[in-house]
């Protein structure tokens, strides 16, 4: 039994979370450079998600999530198949990697057993042609059991000494007192069920012993309402962040192929630059409009705990990478928030000069936009319009990226994939009935981020100016409620030069010949912390 202390300020406790693509493509690096190395003067829990060899879309959960629509749809042909790429993927990649005869014949075998047990699973769903969401489920599992066996056996393959811990049916096992009054979507959200489960992941790992690295499932379902339905893809990130709450660890890391955090994408804006750090409301506002930062659901709870998220590069594990953090509460071992309030005659003298940095910390875009324009046919009151709309977009489950709203008219921008065509016009067809309804397909949002534009005026004036400068035609604007992001709808083809240009003017540049005319509010007197990383890029 392990001697650390569940609540000790220093537990010794590290979570990393490796990626589904970075398992694919970095497992031998991941072991050796990163496990191995944070092993050394901390403990170490790893998280996996499901294998990916090169994109997620082409991973084993977007297989798995395949095969089961094939069994569903009674072609048992293609989904026998379909179980067959994912097998023959992983025993190659045993095959490739575990030198270790003995470790290697158990890997095989071992994966051999989950795959052929999903392929009985989906045999009855080929039969019945249906799936219930625990189904669903216990299919997806396979995809981290998978990746998670493998990580196992390449630890212990590669001398560092690892145990394979499977949360699949953790929550069946769990002491949770199912309240009938609240709904599926709210147990699945429950801030009580989430603690319980932290509690009771931590009493697995404390089972081994000091030397032992556990390697976790990133599946920890089935939750109420199915995992896939109520928190969605991405769920590794978000059981990452359970177990460092368990263990009341001194850092969740999210390791990416990415050094953290950038002003944009750096594949799409050449001089982006990496943060230091975020607030978590940014983070959740980036990852929302189309920055796939960390699943939103995964900081609430580990911000609680104090404990900080960092965003690490598996390519570069010696980077410091971008801290995700609220600015004014302590972290955990620290007696008072890094910046408290400063009273004016204890500001440093370039204060002020410093203000200047105060700008938006990032600049997102989020494609496979539609916009929907419903005008109402004013057979009901306003508030009847709004109500029987929202009632429509709830019946499909439609999620509204933006809207905004007058009597009788309302704008959405709602995602659009051409491949659920079929339910969508669905939802145009009955949004019909209370008015006219026209679409505008083939757009993007675009938006800009950061916790410090409530202190800036003229943001929203200079976005449109700049995008006006760049002959950039806007079907929809809309200010968020929550005063950190500033979004539109725009072309896409127009959306690498929209980036570029709104990061080299409002995020490069903000105050070259003061063009925009911004300027900050008299209230903005707290210290920026990322003012040194700032300073650099707006002379
Ligand atoms: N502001 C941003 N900062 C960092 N990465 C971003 C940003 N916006 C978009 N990205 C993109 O998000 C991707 C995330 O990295 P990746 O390791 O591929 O994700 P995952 O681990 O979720 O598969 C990168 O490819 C990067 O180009
Ligand atoms: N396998 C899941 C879980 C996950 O979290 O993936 P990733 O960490 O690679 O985003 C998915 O593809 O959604």
């Amino acid at each position: 039994m392990s001697t650390t202390s569940l609540y000790s300020l220093n537990s010794g406790w590290i979570v990393q979370k490796f990626g589904g693509t970075s398992v694919g493509k970095f497992a031998n690096e991941i072991t050796l450079n990163i496990v191995k190395k944070y092993n050394e003067s901390n403990r170490v829990a790893v998280v996996c998600s499901a294998r990916s060899t090169q994109t997620k879309s082409e991973g084993t959960t977007t297989r798995l999530l395949l095969a089961s629509e094939l069994a569903i749809d009674d072609k048992e042909e293609e989904f026998k198949q379909t179980l067959k790429l994912i097998k023959d993927d992983h025993i190659k990649n045993a095959e490739n990697l575990i030198t270790n005869l003995e470790i290697r014949e158990k890997l095989i075998n071992d994966t051999i057993y989950e795959i052929d047990y999903i392929e009985k699973l989906l045999d009855a769903c080929c039969i019945i042609g249906e799936i219930s969401s625990k189904s669903l489920d216990n299919i997806m599992s396979c995809g981290e059991k998978l990746s998670c066996l493998f990580m196992t056996a390449l630890l212990n393959n590669n001398g560092i000494n690892s145990h394979y811990i499977n949360l699949s049916n953790i929550v069946n096992e769990m002491d949770y007192d199912n309240d009938d009054h609240l709904s599926n979507n709210e147990k699945s959200l429950d801030p009580l069920f989430y603690k319980k489960l932290a509690k009771r992941i931590s009493i697995e790992i404390l089972k081994l012993d000091d030397n032992v690295v556990p390697v976790l499932t990133g599946f920890f379902g089935p939750v109420p309402g199915g995992l896939l339905n109520s928190v969605g893809r991405g769920y590794t990130d978000l059981c990452a962040a359970i177990i460092a709450v368990g263990l009341s660890a001194n850092e969740l890391q999210i390791w990416k192929e990415v050094d953290g955090i950038f002003t944009a994408d750096p594949r799409k804006v050449k001089f982006a630059r990496l943060l230091k750090s975020v607030t978590p409301d940014e983070a959740a506002e980036l990852t929302y409009y189309g920055s796939e930062v960390i699943h939103p659901f995964t900081m609430e709870q580990v911000i609680n705990a104090r404990i900080p998220i960092r965003i690490k590069n598996v390519m570069n594990p010696n980077g410091e990478g971008t801290i995700i953090y609220p600015d004014n509460i302590s972290k955990k071992g620290e007696q008072t928030p890094p910046h408290p309030p400063v009273s004016l005659d204890k500001l440093p003298s370039d204060y002020f000069n410093k203000q200047k940095m105060k700008i938006p910390t990032a600049v997102t875009a989020k494609n496979d936009i539609a916009v929907v324009n419903i005008h109402s046919n004013k057979k009901t009151l306003s508030h009847g319009f709004l109500a029987n709309v929202f009632s429509i977009l709830d019946k499909h489950k439609t999620v509204v990226d933006l809207i905004s709203t007058s009597e009788v008219h309302v704008s959405m921008a709602v995602s659009y994939f051409k491949d659920q065509r079929k339910s969508f016009l669905k939802v145009i067809e009955d949004l019909k009935k209370f008015g006219g309804v026209d679409v505008t397909y083939d757009l993007s949002i675009v938006s800009l981020v950061g916790i410090h534009m409530k202190q800036l005026i003229g943001t929203a004036g200079a976005m449109f100016k700049i995008l006006a400068d760049e002959q950039i035609n806007i079907e929809m604007i809309s200010q968020g409620a929550n005063e950190i992001n500033i979004s539109c709808v725009i072309s896409k083809e127009n959306v690498i030069k929209a980036l570029n240009a709104l990061h080299d003017n409002l995020l490069l540049h903000p105050f070259r010949n003061n063009k925009y005319s911004l300027s900050f509010t008299n209230d903005s007197m707290a210290l920026d912390h990322r003012i040194e990383d700032l300073k650099l890029s707006s002379n």
